[in-house]
């Protein structure tokens, strides 16, 4: 397998997102979970984004799965490896987008690392290095308000260099303006003064296009799926790769019981669990009750099997910011999040067992606890359901042809679970 383009991703629903936006631009892609096994059969493509779940977990740990990844693209010929991030740079001082940046622009050798997590189509845009989540600052968004990587600062130069052990550099928009030789120019600039890394301004495609032209010639990025869009379009653009059509249809019908998980706490997804109880009975998690270990999941189990015959079924354990606050302070963030994350992943198996074979999951880290319990290797991408999230095809030999769609908590509109579950037919 010759790829033009490896991405390694820091979460499932970010993976999904951005095989979505290549396979649009008419890219040929797989998303697999993890680097994937030997003997796991791919189909020739142009572009592998490997999922990991190295978002929110232990810097060291992170940076060790993403060099594997690298090496294995590497491995395959991909000369540029996007590292995708999240579009709201979700993210700790203690990483994990630096340490990770720092060790892939190590191992391939690369001067300057071009950073951007604007994606337009969704809102996200960077202006003079502060990321804005539609016409808001990131600090002053919803993501103030994240259960894992609460967003307090907007300017990302600053974010980034807390992270990085390298310094970091703007290139802003008035140079993008002027397009791929000012920003060659700014860059040689910012690496003769030794600095590793530039957030690149963006506010419209046209911007990413510009910056991907030049990023292309680089080995490394970082960024969302905008910058993923314009790599793709710079391979088109050049002849390194011919377009292939996405695919309108989302292959053969999989029919049965179909359910939805919600583990994420966004505004978007709070909405989205609110007009789906017009549409489907919905039970409500008790968080409490699963940081307690009791039996929660066998409680959601039971209320689940009987009505799966009648149609779709939610179960969510979203819960308010103040909600969510009180948990954390009564047993700790990150306690709390795993605990919540593999009751999920408990009740995903159990639906699986009773004969699920449609599942939307809505939040990153949930969505990895549910994949990674279901076994699943790898993804095939199917239409899109809303800008950012297809429907996924699981490969493989145990679940395989299972449909699956994994949400960004930010991502969708109101009626996002009844949108999913009309396409996975
Ligand atoms: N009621 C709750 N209280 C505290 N944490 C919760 C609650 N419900 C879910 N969580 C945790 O919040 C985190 C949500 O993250 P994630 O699934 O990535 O959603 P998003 O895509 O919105 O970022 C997970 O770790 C999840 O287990
Ligand atoms: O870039 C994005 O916003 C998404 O692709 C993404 O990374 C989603 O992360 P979660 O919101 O944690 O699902």
């Amino acid at each position: 397998m010759t790829l033009a383009l490896g991405c390694i991703a820091d979460d499932y629903t970010g993976a999904s997102d951005l095989a979505n936006t290549l396979t649009r631009a008419g890219l040929r892609t797989v998303q697999t979970i993890g680097v994937p096994a030997d003997d796991l059969a791919l189909p020739e493509v142009d572009a592998v984004v490997v999922s990991l779940k190295s978002r929110s977990i232990e810097p060291g740990l992170a940076v060790s799965r993403s060099r594997a990844a690298e090496k294995w693209l590497r491995g395959r010929s991909a000369s540029h490896v996007l590292f995708k991030i999240c579009s709201t740079f979700d993210s700790t001082d203690a990483g994990n987008i630096g340490p990770v940046m720092d060790a892939l622009r190590a191992d391939c050798g690369e001067a300057v690392v071009l950073v951007t997590p604007a994606f337009p189509e969704t809102g996200r845009t960077v202006y003079q290095g502060n990321l804005f989540v539609g016409a808001v600052p990131l600090n002053e968004s919803p993501l103030k308000d994240h259960p894992l990587n609460p967003m307090h600062d907007s300017n990302l130069v600053r974010v980034l260099t807390r992270q990085s052990r390298t310094q970091v550099g703007l290139v802003d928009l008035a140079t993008v303006t002027r397009g791929a030789d000012a920003v060659r120019a700014r860059l040689a600039e910012l690496a003769g003064k030794g600095i590793g890394a530039a957030v690149i301004d963006a506010v419209f495609d046209r911007d990413l296009e510009t910056i991907s032209l030049v990023a292309a010639e680089h080995r490394l990025s970082v960024g969302a799926s905008g910058i993923g869009l314009g790599l793709a379009r710079a391979l088109v653009s050049t002849g390194k790769v011919k377009p292939a059509s996405a695919s309108s249809d989302a292959g053969a019908v999989v029919g049965g019981p179909a359910a939805c998980l919600a583990g994420s706490c966004s505004q978007a997804t709070l909405q989205q669990i609110a007009n789906a109880e017009r549409a489907m009975p919905v039970l409500h998690l008790d968080p409490e009750q699963i940081v307690a270990g009791t039996s929660e999941t066998e409680r959601a189990l039971a209320w689940a099997r009987p009505r799966l015959a009648d149609g779709p079924v939610l179960i969510a354990s979203s819960a308010t910011p103040e909600a969510v606050a009180a948990v954390q302070a009564r047993h700790g963030r990150d306690a709390a999040g795993h605990a919540i994350e593999q009751a999920m992943a408990d009740i995903a198996e159990g639906l699986a067992g009773a004969g699920v074979r449609r599942l939307v999951v809505a939040g990153g880290e949930t969505s990895g606890a549910v994949v990674d319990r279901l076994k699943i290797p790898g993804f095939l991408v199917g239409v899109e359901i809303a800008p950012g999230v297809p429907v996924l095809r699981a490969v493989g030999a145990e679940k395989g042809g299972m449909l699956l769609a994994l949400k960004s908590g930010n991502f969708g509109g109101p009626a996002f679970f009844t949108d999913a579950l009309r396409l996975m037919r």
